[in-house]
């Protein structure tokens, strides 16, 4: 079990009357595939500053809904806001490029590359001098990789990882890969970050050490972030709202303690016929 208690403070998140912002709603959104539907009419909001858990049983359609909202899946119904805009259907890299990023369930690095390259891989988007300046390696795109540099050397610092800074991060143990994978996300500086299992496979103390990273980037960074977590210790510790998937549909969706009372969710996890 985690100990840490590391609720964000969603008054950072506040407009000055009072009213919290809504950073990102699914309404009424279905995708299936071929004869498999995998998200039925699902509608819920990310408020700008949570943390947001997303559970479930397996399959029950998790990871196809923060498919849909990275732009990996296109839903046959429904819509998805962005920042107060309607979003129009959209690849991965422009959904990126809007301020949302993500990890994966199974870590995605370039695993020949060293930590400190595969960080600085999620700045691609954020370089503005083109190919020539870069190759030339002079005037604005040395500025520019200085400035880089130094924001990727901030949050190796962030994630204590100076020491495998130089290593290839194919060799190094699953816990720290899934450190480099938040490291990469976070160079993106999103504005909404995605997290898929970002516990999964990890020890106690990786656990407590990957809590301990995402509170921070939360409360210190204020980056929204939505996770999908099997460990119910871990949500119940970092999430300051819940929504419930079963069989593809919302079932729930509240504060940890609420969604935890539910019958329906108590039913979702213990099998129970429908
Ligand atoms: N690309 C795909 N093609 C066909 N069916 C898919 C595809 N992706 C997901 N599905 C199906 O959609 C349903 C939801 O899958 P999804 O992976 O979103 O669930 P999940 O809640 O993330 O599961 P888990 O906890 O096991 O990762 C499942 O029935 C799955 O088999």
């Amino acid at each position: 079990m985690i100990t840490q208690t590391g609720h964000s403070d969603l008054q950072t998140a506040e407009q000055p009357d009072g009213q919290a912002t809504e950073l990102l709603s699914v309404a009424n959104v279905s995708l299936s595939f071929g004869g498999v539907q995998a998200i039925t009419d699902i509608s819920f909001n990310i408020m700008k500053g949570e943390v947001r858990a997303i559970i479930g049983p397996n399959g029950a359609g998790k990871t196809s809904l923060l498919n849909v909202i990275n732009g990996f899946y296109h839903p046959q119904e429904g819509v998805i806001n962005f920042r107060g805009k309607q979003r129009r259907r959209m690849k991965p890299y422009q959904a990126a490029a809007s301020g949302i990023a993500r990890t994966f369930q199974n870590v995605a690095l370039f695993k020949g590359m060293s930590t400190l390259d595969n960080i600085m891989s999620g700045r691609s988007l954020k370089m503005h001098r083109g190919f020539f300046w870069q190759v030339l390696h002079v005037g604005p795109a040395r500025n520019e990789e200085i400035r880089h540099r130094k924001r990727v050397e901030e949050i190796i610092d962030f994630l204590e990882i100076a020491h495998i800074r130089k290593q290839p991060v194919g060799r190094l143990p699953y816990g720290l890969q899934k450190r480099v994978e938040l490291g990469r996300a976070m160079a993106m500086e999103p504005d909404l970050l995605l997290l898929d299992e970002p516990m999964a496979g990890m020890n106690l103390e990786e656990k407590e050490d990957m809590s301990r990273f995402i509170i921070d980037l939360n409360t210190e960074f204020g980056t929204t972030i939505a996770l999908i977590e099997h460990d119910m210790g871990v949500v119940m510790d970092l999430a300051d709202r819940v929504v419930v998937l079963d069989y593809g549909k919302k079932i729930a969706d509240g504060t940890p303690t609420e969604v935890q009372a539910s019958q329906e969710v108590i039913d979702a996890y213990l099998g129970v016929a429908h």
